[in-house]
């Protein structure tokens, strides 16, 4: 599946650990009826065994396909195989670019983490389809999260780089700081907890698409 940079407006991050007990099923099915339009399975440090993970993975990649969003794997080339997922989200720890994307379909979209404009860099020239930039603020749900770069770290990542690929911000991100995400040129924003821990993931992921819309206008 080709990527649209439009897919990349609110994107959902999501594992079993992260839904505080809820069914993860249920929170992304309410999270895309607000307004989710990409999705990444992250099963990080959970209790799951492999094959509970497979199991709530193709639970998960089937709501994704019904509901035409694109559903990214993270680090787990096997998963994303296994998951017929329509690409992976890979760190600078994690496997290389370059050998995962012989492994996957033609299409496969591929996005890289990066802080800095020379990682910036290294991931298009692997043949990355968009970075994940952050941490934009502190985050709870990444223990090991970089100090916050803020906003400013994606605007230094478009400066010095030719052809910037597609960004989406994260970490930390919520109806409060959205905006200015957006407004450094941000793409798009991916949020765990603020949708996974809402009341309503349905409402807060309206509200987050709503401010990155109105927020595209403005910038
Ligand atoms: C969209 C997006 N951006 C960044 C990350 C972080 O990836 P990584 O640095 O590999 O850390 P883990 O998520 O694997 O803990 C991401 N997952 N998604
Ligand atoms: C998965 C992830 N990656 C980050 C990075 O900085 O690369 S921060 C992060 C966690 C984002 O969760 P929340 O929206 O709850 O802050
Ligand atoms: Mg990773």
């Amino acid at each position: 599946m080709p990527l649209s940079p439009s897919a990349l407006r609110l994107y959902l991050v999501m594992g079993s650990q992260d839904c505080r007990g809820r069914d993860p099923a249920w929170i992304l099915q309410e999270a895309i009826a607000g307004g989710v339009t990409l999705f990444q399975f992250r099963e990080k440090d959970s209790s799951l065994s492999m094959t509970q993970t497979v199991s709530l993975g193709k639970q998960l990649r089937e709501l994704c396909a019904k509901y035409r969003i694109p559903f990214i794997v993270n680090d787990r080339v096997d998963l994303a195989m296994i998951l017929d997922a329509d690409g992976v989200h890979l760190g600078q720890d994690d496997l290389p670019p370059v050998e995962v994307r012989p492994l996957l379909e033609t299409n496969a979209l591929i996005g890289i983490s990066t802080e800095t404009p020379e990682e910036a860099k290294a991931a298009a020239q692997a043949g990355a389809d968009y970075l994940g930039v952050g941490a934009m603020y502190a985050t709870r749900s990444k223990p090991d999260a970089g100090k916050p770069i803020g906003p400013e770290g994606i605007r230094r990542i478009n400066c010095k780089v030719s052809h910037p690929l597609p960004v989406v911000g994260i970490g930390g991100i919520d109806g409060n700081n959205a905006k200015e995400v957006i407004q450094a040129g941000a793409a798009g924003i991916a949020v765990i907890s603020a949708i996974t821990h809402a009341d309503s993931p349905r409402r807060a992921a309206a509200e987050l698409r709503e401010i990155v819309e109105r927020s595209r206008l403005k910038s």
